[in-house]
């Protein structure tokens, strides 16, 4: 029973009515028990030949039917990185009634996503990421692999190309990002540090509002907040805690029972669809290009065109912002690195006059070594998006079974110390002799690829280029206005942010919440 109270523990309270739910739970839960009450031990038999195939290793503790839903923790990517450490580079769980392969070898996921993505390029279909959010499947993040699935991808690779980037969208990133540090320098005068997560989260929607609809907004905005309330509901719905019914179908019954379903449809219908119908309706009105212009050149329904605008909102919101909260936290543990990058853009602007253009980046080596390092120290998410296997692959000795969910463990895979020496040491001179774009980075050999937090192959983060260049015009606009420095007590000593323990909120990892000073500096343009 212990098991099945901690399932509903799980389940936010305000989809549920506890007094009605306890009782079915009940009912399930004494069916599944009654099973089987014991827990069976992980079968640590991995790599035994059977027929010339290797087993993939079981790792840890598991229950019957649950498999290992429960062994998990609140700190998934450390359990699975120790995992990792424990059995090798790719183990299996058994979450309910799905099978995951999770890989922490860079050379292995290529070998898997890329030399196999005519297989390896689905996605599962989570219940309200598919049938609600994708409108049964549209759009670019969740949709299957199919004939549409390619025509979207297509058209969003050309509108995020990076020529056309360069050409359409560097100017309001770099608008944004200087406002962003305006408002930190401004707050950190007002307190003793500043929480910059809500300043992030403004400025990475207005950098994709701008993008998607040519619009940007304030902090008092409705819009902004009705934006923001939209995201954050979907992020909640999205959930993995919300489609337990896909790992354990005898839960459909609660689904029935607390009308979740009809509560997703609903949040569709009367919130998400009838904002992106108006912001899409303005966008084909606004002068300037737009990734809803962009779009209309292409022959998508109305729906497909909402989908794919809501997966580069959604998908451009938190990711970049995250990265820069990230760096943050490590440029006031590494006051040294954050001065050299800081002496470094000085030089240039000495130089120059002015700040530099992302087309310069190969001027200031340790910037960009800095901002590769930030991402791969401290990786945004723990284990990007996963693909579902459309057939078997027979790779290295193991097969990876049709219809399995595969990861890469980010975590683990970026303080692998097979891939990177001394992984756990921040050392962004790693990545001096690497100053290609990560986006071309991605694109080549698996040898020379710098970090993997873009994912793999066909269903590679289409937007790499964007994100480097909002990643690094906020950093240089940054450094060259401001030191990032540690708020201090009463007596004067530092209160360092925690570095170490990250927060597992949905697809990625946040910092503990922290403030920081952005003091501002004598403006080395002036
Ligand atoms: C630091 C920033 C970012 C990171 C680390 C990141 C990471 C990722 C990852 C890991 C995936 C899944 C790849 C896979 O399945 O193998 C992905 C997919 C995606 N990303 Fe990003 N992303 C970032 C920024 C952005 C931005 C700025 C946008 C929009 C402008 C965006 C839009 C998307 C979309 C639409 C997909 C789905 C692609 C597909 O399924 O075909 N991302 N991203």
């Amino acid at each position: 029973m212990e098991a099945i109270n901690t399932l509903i523990e799980t389940i936010p309270p305000r989809f549920l009515e506890r007094g009605k739910l306890v009782p079915v739970v009940s009912i399930t839960a004494a069916a599944a028990i009654l099973l089987s009450s014991y827990k069976w031990f992980s079968t640590t038999s991995g790599n035994k030949l059977q027929n010339g195939v290797k087993s993939i290793p079981i790792p840890g503790s598991r229950y019957p039917y649950f498999g290992h839903m429960f062994s998990l923790g609140t700190s998934p990517g450390k359990v699975i990185a120790a995992w990792h450490k424990e059995f090798g580079s790719i183990i299996e769980l058994r979450m309910g009634i799905q099978t995951w392969i999770m890989i922490d070898d860079p050379s292995l996921a290529h070998k898997i996503f890329v030399s196999n993505g005519a297989v390896a390029s689905n996605r599962p279909h989570p219940t309200y990421a598919y049938t609600y959010y994708g409108l049964e499947g549209k759009g670019i993040a969740f949709g299957a692999h199919t004939k549409n699935w390619k025509n979207a991808r297509g058209a969003v690779l050309s509108i995020l190309a990076p020529k056309v980037v360069d050409k359409n969208y560097i100017k309001p990133i770099q608008s944004e990002a200087a406002a962003l540090v305006d408002r930190l320098i401004e707050y950190s005068k007002k307190e003793n540090g500043v929480d910059p997560t809500v300043h992030l989260h403004l400025n990475s929607m207005n950098t994709i509002c701008r993008a998607a609809f040519g619009k940007h907004y304030s902090f008092d905005d409705p819009e902004f907040k009705t934006m923001s309330h939209v995201m954050e509901r979907s992020m909640a719905f999205g959930a993995l805690e919300q489609d337990l019914p896909n790992f354990l179908p005898i839960l459909t019954v609660v689904d029935y029972f607390t009308g979740k379903h009809a509560m997703m449809k609903d949040f569709i219908n009367s919130e998400r669809n009838p904002l992106y119908r108006k912001l899409i309706a303005e966008a084909l009105e606004t002068p300037g290009p737009n990734f809803v212009k962009s779009l209309d050149e292409f022959t998508f329904s109305e729906e497909e065109r909402l989908v794919i605008i809501a997966d580069l909102v959604s998908g451009g919101t938190d990711t970049v912002s995250v990265t820069l909260s990230w760096a943050f936290v490590i440029m006031c543990h590494y006051p040294l690195a954050q001065r050299k990058a800081a002496d470094e853009i000085d030089a240039f602007i000495k130089l120059n006059g002015r700040l530099p253009e992302f087309s310069e980046r190969t001027k200031l080596p340790y910037c960009v070594s800095m901002m590769k390092e930030g991402m791969r120290f401290r990786p945004i998410g723990s284990f990007g998006i996963p693909h579902k296997m459309d057939d078997d692959v027979f790779v290295d000795g193991y097969v990876i079974p049709k219809g399995a969910t595969v990861f890469s463990s980010m975590e683990s895979m970026h303080h692998n110390p097979d891939v990177f020496s001394e992984p756990l040491r921040y050392y962004p001179e790693r990545f001096m002799n690497n100053l290609k774009t990560m986006d071309a980075s991605a694109k080549g050999k698996i040898e020379e690829r710098d970090h993997f937090n873009f994912g793999w192959g066909r269903r590679m983060c289409p937007a790499i280029y964007m994100a480097e260049v909002e990643f690094f015009t906020s950093l240089i606009q940054i450094l060259s206005k401001c030191t990032i420095e540690p708020v201090r007590d009463a007596n004067g000593k530092e209160q360092l942010p925690d570095i170490n323990n990250p927060v597992n909120s949905g697809l990625v990892l946040l910092p503990i919440s922290y403030k920081v000073n952005f003091v501002e500096r004598i403006n080395p343009l002036k």
